[in-house]
């Protein structure tokens, strides 16, 4: 059972992520920041394509929003709840209770099985699911992963499955916001839009936010709203709700 409440905002409406005048600098020294963006709104539950130039601010954007990084300057709230001011623990606590994240490096633990790396983000989640191999099971059933990977080391699995993990273990939670960045490198082109259709599916499902990153311009199809980096860093990306 989730704790956050999340309130509506007086348009009735529910703000996944709101940014207020946000920048990122990695020099504090540096007058020029490496990411800057005047103001972003992401309606819960909209699925945002991303996209832009190799050092344009993707990763860093992302990892703003996944609390790894807080911005030099600026807030940011997610699910209309303080984020980027919390402190480190407690940004860590919201992470993983209400995060899921696809990251390109897949951060699985090579050595244990894959139900283990995914009974693992349900422990730091602190809402155990009883039910937690069936659970699994099932989501890596509609990720068209075979039940016996279940008790494999994670480093047997094939890069393709290795990329399905992590998008299991993401979702173990029923995370409201998803980030994910170039999840679909390691397929091919039916694997990928069969992968594409299963993610929206899930998310359309949980009610789930849903920022994308990706260099590959042919999945913006899948997206109903699809941001460039430099249209978002000129403030040029109205609020969608
Ligand atoms: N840890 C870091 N320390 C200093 N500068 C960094 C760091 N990470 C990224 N940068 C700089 O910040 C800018 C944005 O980088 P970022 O990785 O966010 O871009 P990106 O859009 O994700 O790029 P790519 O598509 O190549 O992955 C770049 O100029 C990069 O050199």
């Amino acid at each position: 059972m989730k704790t956050l409440r999340i309130q509506k905002s007086i348009t009735g409406t529910t703000l996944g992520i709101n940014m207020q005048n946000v920048q990122h600098r990695y020099d504090q020294s540096s007058t020029a920041a490496v990411l800057s963006i005047p103001h972003w709104q992401v309606k819960q539950g909209d699925r945002v394509f991303l996209h832009g130039d190799s050092g344009s601010g993707k990763t860093t954007l992302l990892n703003l929003l996944s609390g790894i990084l807080t911005p030099t300057e600026g807030t940011i709230e997610l699910l209309e709840q303080p984020f980027s001011t919390l402190s480190a623990r407690r940004r860590d606590a919201f992470r993983a209770r209400h995060i899921g994240v696809v990251f390109q490096q897949f951060n699985l633990v090579p050595y244990l099985s894959v139900l283990k790396n995914i009974q693992l983000a349900n422990y730091f989640a602190a809402k155990r699911d009883k039910h937690i191999e069936e659970t699994a099971n099932t989501l890596l059933a509609k990720l068209n992963l075979p039940a016996n990977v279940l008790h494999k080391p994670a480093n047997t699995l094939s890069v393709g499955q290795q990329q399905r993990v992590v998008i299991a273990r993401a979702l173990i939670n029923q995370p409201e916001l998803l980030l994910v960045d170039e999840p679909t490198s390691a397929l091919d082109a039916s694997a990928r839009d069969a992968f594409m259709d299963i993610l929206l599916n899930m998310c359309e499902n949980a009610g789930a936010s849903l920022v994308f990153v990706s260099h590959d311009m042919s999945l913006q199809r899948f997206f109903s709203t699809s941001i460039d980096m430099h249209s978002l860093c000129q403030g040029k990306v109205n609020a969608s709700c």
